[in-house]
């Protein structure tokens, strides 16, 4: 996206009705007109109060008139500005609310999938975000627009009241600083990118190393975190002097430009003065618009260079918003009676290494099922192909008789609820946790379950208040898991996969909670559980055994009769 498709795509989105910020466009326009109107007026005035002083003949009433106007103009700018903010600040909230919820409406399914994704490099790019639209709309647009008017009505007031060369002279000096800046801005466009990109980088290192304390903590490596966390900041700072530089380069052209072409201009105007060919009042006059245009236009290099960063924040968070956003609803709860799944010569493979190769299976519906095998055996990856995450590179899954492929992305949420090995939970209350949709259980329930199974040792009652910190951080494991099968103890889905939830419960514990699922599912889910405990697949309807790419299916005591690589498997774990 390059700078100019940003700005135009923010102008866009201000005039859009269905935003919000239109209305306060509107305003701001208004008074900004206002205030440019302000501004070219007060050197009108005083230039006919210094020619009314001058002829020595005017009434003294006109000459009040002049001046009181000329202080009232130019002082009402600073008011106008003021009011302006305030619609300013109204627009850049609005931009910010759509461009982050489009943002985190296309991505947080992305970041959801295996391993795509940064979640810190997100958050950095849209935490930049109001401070970006700030510089850009209310340092850059308000700027670059009004600047241009005032610069428009200014000659054309200079061109009916003083002779047309001076019009001339204005508008090479205007042309010469144009051109000057549109060669420099194009020079740092691309280190301006850069910038961002390592506040993006910083963002995310910083984001990573403070969501994985205790992992640096525990392993004493502050000094080396601290360490890689200075370099992310020393390369930003590179980055950022690198664009200062190349500013630096073009500000003193500018002010080359505006210096000579200003003494030029007033020189030849205070000899016609001297002439007779000007009035004092005309000379105060161009050297009133010349300074009035020369300050915001100094002024505008420093605008430039933080712009140049941020439009390239903005562009990388409205290209966010962009992708696409097809799997963001959810779950549909959908009462089609328990699954019955069957696999037929699924296959998978992550870029050339291959997982699983001619996996087929059938599961009947309503039972209960067992997924084991070794470490990284794939089983984490069937789960997910089962769950319609992520598709298989062969063969198809189909769920009570339609093919997954046939099935809408936001459809197969309602028929397979997958929960994942690592439990997510929000810095909430342990009621806003364990009721999270598509969860029908009520408070009643849940603290009843939660109690059943023994939360606390010492059997006192939960406090479903309790504020579980950063994820979970003030519970045990055990409690964790407990937490998210009490919730997906009462969900209406046709197939609930437990990936690895029971891993921390003890086992009285392990099969006390599978009890309570499996009676609340009776004759509504099917459910699949990923374990590395012998007893649960003892318990199970039906195992199923990842080794070596290959599926194997059958209930535990015929896969111990026949499978040889079973009964190791089982042997080894104890
Ligand atoms: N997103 C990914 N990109 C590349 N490879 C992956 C990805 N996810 C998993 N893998 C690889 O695929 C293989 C199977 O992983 P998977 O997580 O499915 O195994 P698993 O049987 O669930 O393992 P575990 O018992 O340790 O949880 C592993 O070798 C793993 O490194």
């Amino acid at each position: 996206m390059t700078s100019f498709d940003v700005i135009r795509q923010l102008i866009l989105m201000i005039g859009r009705r269905s935003l919000g910020a239109r209305g306060d466009g509107f305003c701001a326009i208004v008074i900004e007109l206002a205030t440019v109107g302000l501004g070219v007026s007060a050197p009108v005035l005083l230039k006919l109060a210094v020619d009314a002083l001058d002829e020595g003949s005017a009434p003294s009433s006109l000459v009040m008139f002049y001046v009181s106007g000329f202080v009232i103009a130019w002082t009402g700018t600073n008011a106008t500005t003021a009011l302006k903010h305030i619609f300013t600040i109204r627009i850049i909230d609005t931009l910010a609310r759509r461009i982050v919820l489009d943002a985190a409406d296309s991505q947080l399914p992305n970041l959801a999938r295996n391993g795509e994704g940064d979640s810190a490099r997100l958050q950095g790019i849209l935490e930049r975000l109001p401070f970006s639209l700030q510089v850009v709309i209310d340092g850059l647009l308000w700027r670059a627009l009004p600047l241009l008017v005032q610069t428009l009505v200014s000659l054309a007031i200079v061109a009916v009241l003083v002779p047309p060369r001076y019009v001339a002279m204005m508008a090479v000096v205007l042309g010469a600083y144009l051109i000057v800046t549109g060669k420099g801005t194009g020079r740092f466009q691309d280190a301006a990118r850069g910038a961002n990109e390592a506040a993006g980088a910083q963002a995310q290192t910083l984001g990573d190393v403070l969501r994985n304390a205790r992992r640096v903590i525990f392993n004493g490596n502050l000094a080396a975190e601290l360490d890689i966390i200075a370099s992310r900041i020393a390369d930003r700072r590179c980055a950022n002097e690198r664009v200062s530089r190349l500013i630096a380069a073009t500000a003193s052209m500018q002010s080359v430009v505006l210096a000579l072409g200003l003494c030029v201009l007033l020189v030849v105007a205070a000899n016609d003065v001297s002439a007779g060919q000007l009035t004092v009042g005309d000379f105060v006059l161009l050297q009133a618009y010349a300074f009035r245009l020369a300050l915001p236009l100094g002024g505008f290099a420093y605008m430039l260079r933080q712009a140049g960063v941020s439009i390239a924040n903005i562009g990388e968070a409205l290209a966010l918003g962009e992708q696409d956003r097809s799997e963001t609803q959810l779950p549909a709860s959908v009462s089609t009676g328990p699954a019955e799944i069957v696999l037929d010569r699924v296959g998978f493979r992550y870029g050339e290494e291959w997982v699983l190769r001619g996996a087929s299976a059938h599961v009947a519906s309503g039972s209960f099922v067992v997924l084991v095998g070794p470490n990284g055996s794939g089983k984490s990856t069937l789960a997910q192909i089962i769950a319609g995450l992520i598709e298989p590179e062969e063969g198809d899954v189909s769920i009570n008789g339609r093919p997954l492929c046939d099935v809408d992305s936001d459809e197969r949420h309602g028929l397979v609820l997958y929960a994942p090995q690592t439990i997510g939970l929000f810095n909430r209350t342990l009621r806003e946790n364990a009721l999270y949709p598509p969860t029908l259980a009520s408070e009643a329930e849940l603290a009843a379950i939660l109690t059943d199974w023994g939360f606390y040792e010492s059997g006192r009652p939960v406090d479903l208040n309790l504020e579980v910190g950063e994820q979970g951080a003030r519970l045990s494991g055990g409690q964790t898991q407990k937490l998210e099968l009490a919730r997906l103890a009462r969900v209406s889905v046709p197939t609930v996969i437990l990936d690895e939830t029971t891993s921390a419960l003890d086992q009285a514990s392990e099969l006390r909670a599978i009890w309570t699922l499996r009676e609340g599912y009776r004759g509504r889910t099917t459910l699949i559980l990923i374990t590395h405990r012998v007893a649960m697949a003892r318990e199970a309807d039906t195992v199923l055994f990842l080794e070596g790419g290959r599926l194997h299916a059958g209930r535990h005591e015929m896969l111990m009769r026949e499978h040889e690589g079973y009964v190791r498997f089982c042997g080894s774990l104890g």
